[in-house]
């Protein structure tokens, strides 16, 4: 089942990032006084009481005049309701509740969806209590108080979030045809691609609304199965607001990862490949998709001999952390090689749901260690007992060793590298958790 996604809106300084880094447990927004700071952090995934989300931050305006601050967040409370299961609303105890707070609350109304509204800044219960009294007004529930820096109340609002998330998306869980999401830079032929498959192949073409999410999937039939692109409506909104393009294709992005079996990453030939994209390949990478890297616009590039392997040189040296990803050469606009696509992934959730036998992993593990000693420290040498593989998408695997820190990343991938030559898991990440057991038990 895929994770819910909970998003935070709010008017500037609220304290959202504030909230943000406390629920993601980690420092790396930038908090300033300034509003409108620029943070990279955008999503963060959060548990609490046994329950997993995924949490965005849809921030980012620019207080220029009053005007735009409601624009924006108009935009703001629109890709929430676009993407987000459950929409937290933050408001400033301190600086009341003002206009631009009443005309969002109206648009959050009236998308039915779970609005939980916060009251930020309320450092002491006691004192300022009384002042959140005034938000009952916005009618969209009951305030919740908390104090993101002084971390009340969290647990309270926590408990209200939760309780919306929808039971289980039994719809999804039963469905057993593979979810593609197609995701990558503004302009790169995201939409002209997912076209040319849907015209091309006169396929039954069906919209299935998005479960709880407003999410728009379309299905494919290709050679007589059922393909679903996921949120084929995200690729068709735009902002408005240049700054707030690129945020808001990396919430979609993680909103639409989080729903696919196989991630297709699109890269525009012409422009070749940017940081933008390890970013964007990153989500896909982080969460053990499968992924097929898709460099389009193939037709508007001059091409000699050498073409083809400068550009999988770049690509692979960009994207060196998914080394295990296949890289396929199209245009949208001619159809060269694109329905190669449909057999890839195919393949691809194949590799993403193979499972390994224990004996033969132990073997493979064996003779790897055989062949290069694991890492020593301080006279202590890392021993490895027992491989066994626990899951599926991805493939994860627990190695049982003598000690953990002896365990370097680089052995680990040395391991993977012996298991991928002989399984493959081409277009899988592969997933290890790394367990110490005493000799005794051995
Ligand atoms: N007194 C008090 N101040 C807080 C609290 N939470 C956040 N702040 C302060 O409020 C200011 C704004 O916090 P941010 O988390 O950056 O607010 P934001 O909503 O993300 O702001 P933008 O980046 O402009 O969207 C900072 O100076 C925080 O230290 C709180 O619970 N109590
Ligand atoms: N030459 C060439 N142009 C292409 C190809 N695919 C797309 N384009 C052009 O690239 C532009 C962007 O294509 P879109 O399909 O809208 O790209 P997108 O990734 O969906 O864009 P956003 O909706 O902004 O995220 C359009 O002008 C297309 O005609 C291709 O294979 N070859």
């Amino acid at each position: 089942m895929s994770k819910p996604i909970v998003a935070i809106v709010g008017r500037p300084n609220v304290g959202k990032s504030t909230l943000f880094n406390i629920l993601a447990g980690e420092n790396i927004s930038i908090v300033k006084d300034t509003p409108g700071v620029t943070r990279d952090r955008i999503y963060a995934d959060v548990e609490w009481l046994g329950k997993n989300f995924t949490m965005i931050d849809t921030g980012g305006i620019e207080p220029d005049s009053s005007d735009i601050i409601l624009s924006q967040m108009r935009e703001q409370a629109q890709i929430a309701i676009d993407t987000a299961d459950v929409i937290i609303f933050m408001t400033d105890v301190r600086q009341g509740l003002v206009d631009a707070d009443a005309r969002v609350a109206d648009m959050l109304r009236r998308a039915k969806k779970p609005v939980i509204l916060v009251v930020n800044k309320v450092d002491s219960f006691q004192k300022f209590m009384a002042d959140t009294y005034e938000f009952y007004n916005l009618g969209i529930g009951d305030p919740i108080p908390i104090s993101a820096s002084s971390k009340l109340g969290i647990g309270d609002m926590l408990d209200e979030v939760i309780r919306h998330f929808p039971e289980h998306d039994t719809e999804e869980e039963e469905d057993d045809r593979p979810r593609i999401a197609v995701v990558g830079k503004p302009n790169v032929g995201k939409s002209s691609i997912i076209n040319r498959l849907l015209g091309e192949n006169r396929c039954i073409v069906s919209d299935i609304a998005g479960t709880t999410r407003d999410a728009i999937d379309t299905a494919v039939t290709w050679n007589g199965k059922e393909y679903v692109f996921i949120d084929t409506a995200g690729l068709r909104r735009k902002s408005k607001i240049k700054e707030e393009l690129e945020r808001y294709s990396i919430i979609r992005t993680v909103t639409a990862v989080e729903r696919a079996d196989v991630v297709v990453m699109v890269i525009d030939a012409v422009e070749g490949i940017t940081e933008q994209d390890a970013k964007i390949a990153g989500i896909a990478h982080d969460r053990g998709k499968g992924i097929v890297i898709v460099v389009n616009k193939w037709d508007a590039i001059e091409k000699n001999d050498k073409t083809i392997y400068k550009y999988t040189n770049e690509v692979r040296n960009t994207l060196s952390y998914m080394p295990y990803a296949e890289i396929m050469f199209v245009s949208a606009l001619t159809g060269q090689r694109l329905v190669k696509l449909f057999d890839m992934v195919d393949t691809i959730i194949e590799n993403q749901t193979m499972r390994v036998q224990t004996g033969v992993l132990n073997e493979i593990m064996t003779e790897a260690v055989a062949m290069q000693q694991p890492p020593s420290d301080k006279g202590k040498r890392l021993r490895l007992y027992y491989i066994t593989q626990v899951a599926v998408k991805p493939p994860t695997f627990v190695i049982f060793v003598n000690d953990k820190e002896l365990m370097h990343f680089s052995y680990t991938r040395y391991l993977e590298n012996k298991i991928r030559e002989a399984f493959g898991f081409r277009g899988t990440p592969l997933k290890f958790i790394i367990r110490e057991r005493g000799e005794k038990e051995k």
